[in-house]
Order: structure tokens, then C-alpha cells, then sequence
């Protein structure tokens, strides 16, 4: 019996664990995007948490669930059907492994690239082997966000009086904008009770390398977001609304003053738990840099000169908890 759960919890703990938070991330910032204070509250929360919540965002629930449901009927298929789908070189399905440098979790998921050149161009760029009905609902779903985000995107524009209002959404509205779309299913793990109280990752903690992404999740809890005092506090679940992450790349291009947002989640022992990211890039050959209409007289670029193209090569050099940006910023030594 010991022997049997040695096992267990070898096999587990390969995948890390974390202790327990007992903190409900309480103050979280909700914006109602039909209301005339929500550019105010976006630039506020962005600053303050990098992170806020949307709700009357004009995605119906039918919708959502329609997705989501089809979503699960993939990952209930068998193992080796799930295979033909992957692995994830970097678009496809992929189990436990995150990313190409070694990093685990308690998640199976779909990445799918949402750029049509790169899916007409390469066959890398292809999700194979999914149901036609998925692939259509997950274009119309990356299209409808595709607009959110840049109407979000420009509210911040407009909040932080930067000249053109499409400075940043154009980056995301151009044909070759390097977005990219997850779906994660982390499932029950009910081995956990092995694991003496510590908590299973189900995606370790980082930052989201693009400008912004949003997510959403069944009504299951996991993810938590780390705040500026370094405590870690669970994000309360909520179906019908998006979350929004400042990624590092918005991180630069405003200078520093919105923060990318550490972020990580837990796996249950009982419920399995179902979400969907997109991530807004930019062209790969962009170059990420600070806004200058944001830079008061003097201020200089807390970053060294960089494309995207640059910045995601790097980042697919290191592990997922790894600080990306550090590399990239100016040396403070004088
Ligand atoms: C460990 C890695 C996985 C990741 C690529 C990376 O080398 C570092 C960044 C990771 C991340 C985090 C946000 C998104 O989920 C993602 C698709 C991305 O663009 O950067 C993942 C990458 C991945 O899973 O391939
Ligand atoms: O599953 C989630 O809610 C978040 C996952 C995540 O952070 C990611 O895929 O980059
Ligand atoms: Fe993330």
C-alpha cells in the first residue's frame, strides 16, 4: 500500500505542486463595457492588477456552451484519437507537457494558430484531425473576440489619450497578426488527497508573452492570479465573463506602467475544468516598443529595441515560469 501511493505520488509530483492559498481574490475589477466608466476602470486595473473581468460583452451563453460542450466531446475521445491531433509542434494537442522546454501540468489542451496566412502556408500551423463542427465554431469564436479585444484595446487608446485610437487594436486587426487560441481541460485528479495538502499545478505560474489575452472557463475555480505584494489569490469563477490579462508585450509598450500579470492554476481532485485563451499578438515583424505619445518629456524606454518575432523566439528558449522580459530590458547600472 505504501509502495502504491509512492508511486502515485512520484508520478505526481513530477508535476509540481504549491501550498494551499486560502485568499479570494475579492477586490477584482469588473468592467460593464456598456457603461461610459469603463475606459477609466480598464486603465485603472491594468495598472493596479493587470487583470480584470468583463461582463455585457454581447457573447450570447448559447454560444459559449456550444463551444465549451464541443470542446469537452474532443477530450473525451480516447487517448490515441486525442494523439492524432498532436503534438503540439507548437499548434495541436497536447498532454502534460506545456511548451517545448521540459515544463509539466495536470492539462490536456488544443493550441491553434489563428493567423490565415501562417494556416495556408505551413501545415505546422494546422490543428489536424479535429471535427469540422470544433474548427468552425472556433473561427467564429476567435473572429467575435478578435472585435472585442480591439474595441478594448481602443477604449485603452482613447482612456490614455494616445493620438490614433487604433494604435494598438490595428496590430490585432492586421491579416498577419500572430494570435494564437488554447483550449484547456485540466481533469479530476482524484490521487491528490496523496499529496499531504499541497495543491497539483495544473498550468504552472507565468506570464502571458502577447499584448492582451482573454479567457473564460466553466464554473470550475483553479485560476489565480499573483498580485503586486507577491501573494497569490484565486480568481472566483464566472461562466458568462471574460478575463483579461496585460501580457508582456503591453507591459513594454506602455512603458511599464500596465504590468503583465502572473498567473497560474490549481487542479481539483473531483470536478474537471474546461477553459479557452485567446492571446492578441502582433505581426511577427512588429517592433515592441513603447508608445511615444505615452512618454512624457525625457522618460526613457525601460526596454531594448525588439520585434516580436524576436521576443517569441526568446521566450520558446525558457521555462514556463522564467521572467521573459528581464532579457530585454535596459540595464538600471549606471
Ligand atoms: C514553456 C512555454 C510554453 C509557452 C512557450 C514557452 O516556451 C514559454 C511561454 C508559454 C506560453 C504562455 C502563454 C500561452 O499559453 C502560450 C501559447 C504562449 O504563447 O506562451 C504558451 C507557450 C506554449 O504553451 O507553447
Ligand atoms: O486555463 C486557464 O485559465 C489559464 C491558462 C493559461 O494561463 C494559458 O494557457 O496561458
Ligand atoms: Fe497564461
Amino acid at each position: 500500500m505504501v509502495a502504491v501511493s509512492q508511486i502515485i505520488l512520484d508520478n505526481l509530483t513530477r508535476i509540481r505542486t504549491c501550498k494551499p492559498t486560502s485568499s479570494i481574490f475579492t477586490e477584482i475589477p469588473v468592467v460593464d463595457l456598456s457603461e461610459p466608466d469603463a475606459k477609466a476602470m480598464i486603465v485603472d486595473a491594468c495598472q493596479e492588477f493587470g487583470f480584470f473581468k468583463v461582463i455585457n460583452h454581447g457573447f450570447s451563453m448559447e454560444f459559449l456552451t456550444k463551444l465549451e460542450d464541443e470542446a469537452v466531446k474532443f477530450f473525451k475521445l480516447p487517448q490515441s484519437e486525442k494523439e492524432k491531433s498532436g503534438p503540439p509542434n507548437p499548434f495541436g494537442y497536447g498532454n502534460k507537457q506545456i511548451g517545448p522546454n521540459g515544463d509539466v501540468g495536470w492539462v490536456e489542451y488544443l493550441l491553434f494558430c489563428t493567423n490565415p496566412e501562417l494556416i495556408s502556408q505551413s501545415p505546422k500551423a494546422i490543428c489536424p484531425g479535429i471535427s469540422e463542427n470544433l474548427r468552425c465554431l472556433v473561427n467564429d469564436y476567435v473572429s467575435a473576440m478578435k472585435s472585442m479585444v480591439c474595441k478594448v484595446l481602443e477604449m485603452i487608446a482613447e482612456e490614455l489619450q494616445i493620438e490614433a485610437s487604433d494604435t494598438l487594436s490595428k496590430t490585432i486587426k492586421d491579416e498577419k497578426s500572430d494570435s494564437c487560441f488554447r483550449i484547456n481541460h485540466y481533469p479530476p485528479c482524484p490521487q491528490l488527497g496523496a499529496l499531504s495538502g499541497r495543491n497539483l499545478i495544473g498550468f504552472g505560474e507565468h506570464t502571458d508573452p502577447q499584448m492582451i489575452s482573454v479567457g473564460r472557463s466553466n464554473n470550475t475555480s483553479g485560476l489565480q492570479i499573483c498580485l503586486r505584494d507577491g501573494s497569490w489569490v484565486s480568481v472566483p469563477p464566472d461562466n458568462s465573463s471574460f478575463f483579461f490579462n496585460v501580457g508582456d508585450s503591453l507591459q513594454v509598450m506602455t512603458n511599464g506602467r500596465f504590468k503583465s500579470v502572473k498567473h497560474r492554476v490549481l487542479a481539483h481532485d473531483s470536478s474537471s475544468r474546461v477553459s479557452m485563451i485567446y492571446f492578441g499578438g502582433p505581426p511577427l515583424n512588429q517592433k515592441i516598443t513603447p508608445l511615444s505619445s505615452l512618454m512624457e518629456e525625457g522618460e526613457e524606454s525601460l526596454y531594448k529595441e525588439f520585434t516580436w518575432s524576436e521576443y517569441k523566439k526568446s521566450a520558446y528558449k525558457t521555462r514556463l515560469g522564467d521572467n521573459r522580459l528581464k532579457l530585454f530590458e535596459k540595464s538600471t547600472v549606471n
